[in-house]
């Protein structure tokens, strides 16, 4: 487990990070999200000691990464893919890593092989790819076989077998027990990964609550009822009305309930007799209900962004 307790960070006088308190659980994927200069990547920098904070505490198992004694064995960490020496081989990269934490140089060959890197591992790291530097990095994480990982944006670069590996390996990893913690600003990809979500802006945390909960939160969700009964759909506005729903008339033959379930409306519209041919939830995505709840923390924007805010 990772806890942040009243971290803050300033740099000069920018904060960073503002008195964040956040614990990331176990046996989870948690997705860290935030817009750009939100303070993700800070935070991560903290916990894995490479910044020091103003005030404030992040510790893993419940200690400071500067008190671990075989650091990499308990929290592997992809910060920055470009940060190994381009006259090294991702061989070598790996070897003067696992050399320096007592991990045996046996499993640097089976993490080059997990990553898919096996067969350029003897290569310069300057001829890398994005792609390529992606994986390296994710090897450097995961050969300590620690508890805890940290991901900052590790789809970066990769293609879609790329993008797909490095999801299905975080589900593996955190069904294992393991923490891992992974931003990204890819909505769809962290739909599809992420258990937990925390999300921050301007430094402060917005929201931390299951993935589930995240998106319940966006204003798109709603029952979609369809019919080819123009005046049994009046009587089941009305009716829903009636109990307190917020009703939208899209057009003669369909009915957005805002704030229903699926079950109320069919059951009403059943006693009504009012003939459905189609009832069902619409969820609003992950990317809609993140736009919604990060539109006051964008610092950078383009022209024409949208916001209900
Ligand atoms: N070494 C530094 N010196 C000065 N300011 C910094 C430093 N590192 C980060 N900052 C500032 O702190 C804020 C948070 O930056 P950070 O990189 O943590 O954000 P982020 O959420 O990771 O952003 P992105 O999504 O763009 O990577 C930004 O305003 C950034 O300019």
């Amino acid at each position: 487990m990772i806890a942040i307790r009243g971290l803050t960070k300033r740099y000069a006088d920018k904060v960073a990070v503002d008195n964040i308190s956040i614990e990331v659980m176990a046996g989870k994927v948690t997705g860290f999200l935030g817009p750009n200069g939100a303070g993700k990547s800070t935070t991560m920098r903290v916990i894995m000691g490479l910044d020091h904070p103003t005030s404030g505490e992040a510790t893993i198992g419940g200690k400071a990464y500067s008190t671990l004694k075989w650091p990499m064995r308990k929290v592997g960490a992809l910060l920055d893919a470009k940060g190994v020496h381009p006259g090294r081989s991702g061989r070598d990269h790996l070897l003067s890593m696992a050399y320096s934490n007592g991990i045996p140089a046996k499993r640097v060959d089976q993490v080059l092989e997990e990553v898919g890197l096996a067969n350029v591992a003897k290569k310069r790291a300057k001829g890398y790819s994005l792609g390529m530097s992606q994986r390296l990095g994710i090897a450097s994480a995961l050969l300590g076989d620690p508890e805890v990982l940290l991901f900052d944006e590790p789809v970066n670069g990769l293609d879609t077998e790329g993008v797909r590996w490095v999801r299905h390996m975080m589900r593996r990893l955190a069904s294992e027990g393991r923490t891992v913690f992974v931003s990204s600003h890819l909505m769809s990809e962290m739909q599809q990964t992420a258990d937990q979500l925390v999300i921050i802006g301007k430094g402060k945390v917005i929201m931390d609550a299951p993935m589930a909960d995240v998106i319940a939160r966006g204003s798109r969700n709603a029952v979609i009822v369809r019919s080819p009964q123009t005046q049994g759909l009046d009587q089941l506005a009305k009716a829903l009305e009636g109990e307190s729903a917020a009703v939208e008339r899209v057009s003669p033959h369909e009915l957005h309930v805002v704030n229903g379930t699926v079950e109320a409306v069919g059951q009403r519209a059943a006693e009504l007799g009012v003939q459905l041919h189609e009832l069902a939830m619409r969820q609003s995505s992950l990317e809609e209900a993140y736009m919604e709840l990060t539109a006051e923390s964008v610092e950078y924007t383009s022209a024409g962004r949208q916001s209900k805010a």
